[in-house]
């Protein structure tokens, strides 16, 4: 099966609904990008009063949600964008991207409203009374600690769970989630026939029925077995009562989710014969979108939450990261670090040390040397994930850095930094917890390749840093926004599984010929040459194992 099996003329959209924004990819037959379109929730619907697209709770200690309703209005003004730029009866498929663990609550009998959907109307106005809370929950939040616990407990601990489904509990992920809403709103629970990802949410709109959740985003929920790719029912009664048929079934991130609704068709004409495959999370479209297939290759992702993943043939849970069932090969598996201090932290010490301009930043990480003389720091302007910290900024003097072993560096704290050793310290202190993380987590060591993706790969120092961290070429794509680009991708792939009646490998897609199209990775720095870079390597080993230490 070749690329031309992708029909001349189709369309493929591509569609992620993030933190911050909502994105739109479209790929023609020929893989390559012939339109994209933004909504940034908080310049363009500045009603919600959202900063970075959500809300922080004053009165309950780490609660970060999203009101639903902004990406339902969101998504319609991506689709008003977007129709000067296509043609959208050319879209043969259109697939998505999540942001994680963010659950919507969708209240009883909304499932007729869906389906009957009036396209002289619009989402928002139809949509507004349809769900339990108008509160999601996101990945952000870290306020289920207590419920985390509970369920780690109920199932014979955190490694137990681990094995379970992949991951120990995590604050953020869908399950304890779930549970805090059942005991602390009990009518909300009661009062909700169906709970969503994020994903398989903008799937249910497309669809104009509840979509199911796939097997890949639904890892991230505590809830999901690993090995089975079915919820455990052990896990689900540790979380909440009857919550099986609330959840409905699982799917294969590859499948189709049903043919795009009638409100689509009448109202953006779409064709109604359009496909809508099965929704994801942001990380695995991501994970498509820059063709990950080499289990040497480390991608890092550096949006609003930095991630670092790759790929593996086996599932090997442990205490700390995540194993996801690989959204693009049904035997393979994702494994995968998150930060919660990304892109918002940055853009903080940028604000507080470079004059609120990135020129100023990238011109103080210019200036400065690497190892920035020992001063290492870490910034958490929310609660971290890995390791999970409170909000706080850690600064530290590294000594004896001529001596050959870590265990004679000795830190000392210290109060602050002038802005420039402040600046790539900051910088070091994310890419040397990524290094110490993936290499205790078996990612590999060092990678072959790393492909960066996110807001940040854009900016050549960052990617510098990388290289000299890592000790390996750092390699980038077209684009930023790779879970847009990947769900595109996967719109294709999903398309071309349907029409082949079953799974087709995605790399039959482009034959390996990525260059010719939008996806493929170009080097953007080389591997650290010999001589001084090499000793900054030797060196950043030392204090990336001192890292690991504090
Ligand atoms: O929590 C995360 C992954 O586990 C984040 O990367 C979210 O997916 C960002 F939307």
């Amino acid at each position: 099966v070749g690329r031309s099996s992708l029909p001349d003329g189709a369309l493929f959209l591509g569609l992620d609904s993030s933190t911050q924004s909502v994105k739109a990819t479209v790929l023609n037959n020929e893989l390559i990008i012939v339109a994209s379109e933004t909504v940034n929730f908080d310049s363009e619907l500045p009603h919600y009063k959202t900063e970075g697209g959500v809300y922080r709770d004053p009165s309950d200690d780490g609660r970060i949600f999203s009101p639903t309703i902004m990406w339902v209005e969101a998504l319609e003004l991506l689709l008003e964008k977007l129709k000067p730029k296509i043609d959208f009866s050319k879209v043969v498929a259109v697939s998505g991207s999540g942001q994680q663990h963010g659950s919507v609550y969708w209240k009883k009998g909304s499932q007729a409203v869906l389906s009957s959907l009036d396209p002289s109307k619009s989402l928002m106005s139809q949509l507004k009374d349809a769900f339990s809370t108008m509160d999601s929950p996101i990945w952000m939040d870290s306020s289920t600690t207590k419920q985390c616990r509970e369920i780690e407990n109920a199932v014979g601990g955190a490694l137990e769970l681990s094995k379970l489904t992949g991951s120990r509990a995590y604050e953020r992920f869908t399950g304890p989630q779930i549970r805090k809403i059942y005991q602390a709103e009990p009518q909300i629970y009661e009062n909700t026939e169906r709970i969503s990802l994020v994903s398989s949410f903008m799937a249910s709109i497309l669809v104009g029925c509840y979509a199911s959740i796939d097997e890949t985003d639904g890892a991230g929920m505590n809830l999901m077995d690993i090995n089975k790719k079915t919820w455990s029912k052990t896990v689900l009664e540790a979380t909440a009562p009857v919550l099986e048929e609330k959840l409905g079934n699982l799917a294969p991130a590859y499948a189709t989710a049903g043919l795009i609704s009638p409100y689509f068709v009448e109202r953006h004409q779409f064709d109604k014969n359009c496909l809508v495959i099965q929704w994801s999370g942001d990380n695995p479209n991501s994970l498509a979108g820059l063709t990950l297939n080499t289990p040497g290759d480390l991608a890092i992702s550096l949006g609003t939450s930095d991630t670092v993943f790759g790929i593996t043939a086996e599932a090997k849970p442990s205490l700390e990261g995540h194993v996801f069932p690989n959204p693009v090969e049904p035997d393979g598996y994702m494994v995968m670090l998150c930060y919660k201090n990304g892109s918002l932290t940055r853009e903080d010490v940028r604000n507080q040390c470079a004059e609120k301009s990135w020129d100023v930043f990238n011109n103080y990480l210019e200036k400065t040397t690497p190892l920035n003389g020992g001063k290492l720091g870490f910034y958490y302007k929310d609660h971290e994930i890995l390791p999970p910290l409170p909000v706080g900024f850690h600064r530290y003097i590294v000594e004896n850095f001529n001596d050959a072993s870590a265990d004679n560096l000795t830190e000392r704290e210290v109060q602050e930094f002038d802005a420039p050793s402040e600046v790539r310290a900051i910088i070091e202190g994310q890419m040397l917890s990524m290094r110490g993380h993936a290499e205790r987590f078996g990612m590999p060591n060092p990678p072959k390749r790393i492909i960066a993706t996110g807001g940040a790969s854009s900016n050549d120092s960052i990617l510098k840093s990388i290289a000299q961290i890592f000790g390996c070429p750092v390699f980038t794509v077209e684009r930023p926004d790779s879970a847009s680009l990947g769900a595109a991708l996967r719109a294709a792939h999903g398309w071309l599984c349907n029409k082949e009646g079953g799974f087709v490998p995605i790399s039959c897609m482009y034959m390996g010929n990525l260059e010719n199209t939008s996806l493929g990775a170009k080097l953007a720095v080389p591997a650290p040459r010999d001589g001084e870079d090499r000793e900054f390597l030797k060196k950043y080993t030392l204090l990336m194992k001192k890292r690991m230490e504090i």
